[in-house]
């Protein structure tokens, strides 16, 4: 395909001399790209097509990679790569070895830090702003943040520092009503009212006539420095409250699909001597009437067909783990009635969808904090309910302190459900769910599971509902196995493993999804004459240590297999627990797992494969080392 201006843009610096009409062009040009590639490679759609105009504005007007352009979340940033030199590679977006769907400031020194999880970039640019201070340097620091990440903890503790600090940046409020789903709080709800204010259209004219009234950019320049102050005032809601108290300024809410608008907007609030929140107004999708209509489908989508928007289906006639999930939850609620299920702002991702439409009063949305979620899990439990906070596993990493302090330390019973855990695919190192094994197994009263199918999964919940203390779950993105689910789920005995493959040559010792790796691999080394048993191990805590002990002492070699990193992991723990005994009487030993490095996106069966912990792999190491031995 042609592309008029867009195969013209080598770095932001081309976008200066074009008028706003040609930007608009240029908008349409990278929304019809946008849409082609992603309906190859899936991905984040919706958010993307929101901010094309707010990202042509910004580059327009900014001078990068001097300046620094911030991106919350990043999930939106495909129109800034494609401005910044990568229009060649977009197609390998999300695909391995491409171009990563988050900016990555490996990839491109326009990319600042590596976006992926919520609410971290107000911190981070104000990092960016204090060195720059210190530095006497005098580069414009500007985030785009959303407004569900902007209800995050960790941006709120930036705000809070932000006003104190009274440096020069801009926190450019993307605010399209959206979170994954429709945004929820009080600070949404702050937004709304904001947004339908009388004062947000007769100030938003005003400032409209004010600065039209500048006449041009050469023009205004002149007295631009002089009026920058009362231009931002102008700008600001004269009922404005919360961020204005804060001491950041706040500007009317600026229609954010109108260049011309943000741009001469951009060009006052950059050179304001203090903090500049600018209120954007887009909307999700926009351009594209699938993403429009559904901007919860195409917020982070599989591949789809341009023109009817249909999702493409999965092969697999498998259920995912996350909608049995939901499933099964939903059959314990409605035999008890002290379940609660907690989400941040995932309620679709974790299979919640359908316990929320059931029992809305005994289902919470915290939107996107996880440290609140879990720590007012804790509040749940010492009255009395029973929270299930389903989290995905890497965003769990935010809530590790509430594990621990809230939840462990009391022992309450609390039960954690990490979906996304292990590798996760083309979201790639910000996504993969790989240290939960490692951050829940240190912590003190934790029990933990893993089920290698969904059958196991059903039991595994039931189990940790009729436990007491904390109970942590980990299962992994996608399909599962296509077992049979079992009509009645049954409590598991703690620690107890199975033995799913009989053999005494070599025992692998493998954890939830990596137990069908293991069946893979005993079945290769079979045909080889190797009697390879594999024991569904079931729980990582506490793991089972009779069968560790019964493997060590039959068989040639011990492997341990796991979906997480290796460091810390439950491989390790393993290794511990068998230093103990004489070492006459320990085999060699082989730990599977993530190695100590971040795994780069692809396709996760790719990733197995590179990793050496997919079946094959793990039968060709296992056969070198029977070599060795
Ligand atoms: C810590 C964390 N929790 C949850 C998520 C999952 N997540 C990604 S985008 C998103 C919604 C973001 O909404 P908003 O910030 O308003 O941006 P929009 O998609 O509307 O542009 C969520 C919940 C995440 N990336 N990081
Ligand atoms: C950007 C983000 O964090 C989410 O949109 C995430 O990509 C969702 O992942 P799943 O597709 O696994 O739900
Ligand atoms: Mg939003």
């Amino acid at each position: 395909m042609e592309h008029r201006i867009l195969d013209m843009i080598e770095s932001p610096a081309d976008l200066k001399v074009l008028t706003d009409e040609e930007l608009q062009i240029l908008a349409s040009e990278i929304r019809e790209q946008i849409i082609r590639t992603t309906s190859k490679t899936g991905g984040h759609v919706a958010p993307s097509l929101g901010v094309v105009e707010l990202i042509l504005a910004c580059h327009s007007v900014m001078n990068c990679p001097h300046d620094k352009l911030l991106f919350d979340v990043g999930h939106q940033s495909y129109a800034h790569k494609l401005v910044t030199g990568r229009l060649k590679d977009f197609d390998t977006l999300r695909q391995y070895k491409g171009i990563s769907g988050f900016p990555k400031a490996t990839e491109s020194p326009y990319d600042v830090h590596p976006s992926g999880h919520a609410s971290d970039s107000v911190s981070v640019a104000l990092g960016l702003a204090l060195a720059r201070d210190l530095r006497g340097s005098d580069e414009k620091i500007v985030t785009i943040i959303g407004d569900a990440a902007l209800s995050g903890g960790m941006a709120f503790e930036a705000l809070n520092h932000v006003g104190q600090a009274q440096t020069p940046m801009v926190i450019i409020l993307n605010d399209n009503e959206m979170s994954i789903s429709r945004n929820v709080g009080a600070l949404a709800n702050y937004l709304g009212h904001k947004r339908a204010s009388k004062s947000y259209t007769r100030t938003r004219d005003h400032i409209q006539s004010a600065l039209e009234s500048r006449g041009g950019w050469g023009q205004g320049l002149v007295d631009f420095g002089r009026n920058v102050k009362d231009s931002i005032k102008q700008m600001v809601i004269p009922d404005e409250m919360l961020f204005e108290q804060l001491g950041i300024l706040c500007t009317a809410p600026i229609p954010g699909h109108d260049i011309s608008a943000i741009k001469r907007t951009m060009r006052v609030v950059l050179e304001a001597d203090g903090p500049v929140l600018m209120h954007v107004v887009t909307k999700k999708g926009a351009g594209y009437a699938p993403a429009e209509a559904h901007p919860d489908v195409f917020h982070g989508v599989s591949p789809f067909d341009i023109a009817t928007g249909e999702v493409k289906k999965s092969s697999s006639a498998a259920p995912k783990y996350t909608s049995v999930f939901g499933k099964a939850l939903l059959a314990e609620a409605e035999r008890d009635e002290s379940i609660v299920a907690i989400t941040a702002a995932m309620k679709d991702g974790t299979g919640l969808a359908p316990f929320a439409e059931k029992f809305p009063n005994r289902f919470v949305d915290t939107g996107i904090a996880e440290e609140h979620a879990v720590g007012m899990a804790s509040g749940l439990a010492i009255a009395g309910m029973k929270p299930v906070v389903a989290i995905y596993s890497t965003f769990m990493q935010r809530a590790v302190d509430q594990v621990i302090i809230n939840n462990a330390l009391p022992k309450l019973h609390t039960v954690f459900c990490l979906d996304r855990a292990g590798l996760v695919g083309d979201d790639g190192p910000t996504h993969h769910g790989v240290f939960d094994i490692a951050y829940m197994r240190m912590i003190p009263h934790m029990k933990a599971m893993a089920p290698s199918d969904e059958a196991e999964l059903v039991h595994m919940l039931h189990t940790a509902l009729a436990l007491d203390g904390p109970v942590a779950l980990r299962y992994p993105r996608g399909e599962a196995r296509g077992v049979e689910l079992p009509s009645e789920p049954r409590v598991l005995e703690v620690g107890k493993s199975r033995t799913v493959r009989e053999g005494n040559d070599v025992a692998i010792l493998a954890f939830g999804r990596m137990v069908q790796e293991a069946e893979g691999a005993s079945d290769i080394l079979a045909a080889e004459g190797v009697g390879v048993r594999v024991v569904d191990m079931r729980w990582i805590k506490p793991f089972d240590e009779a069968a560790v002990r019964k493997a060590a002492l039959e068989c040639r070699l011990v492997c341990t297999a796991e979906e997480g990193v290796i460091e810390g992991g439950i491989g390790e723990g393993i290794l511990e627990a068998l230093a103990e005994r004489p070492p006459e009487k320990v085999p060699p030993l082989l730990v599977f797992g993530i190695p100590d490095k971040f795994v780069q996106q692809g396709k996760v069966g790719l990733l197995h494969k590179e990793l050496g912990i997919d079946a094959e792999g793990m039968a060709r190491r296992i056969r070198e080392k029977l070599a060795e031995l």
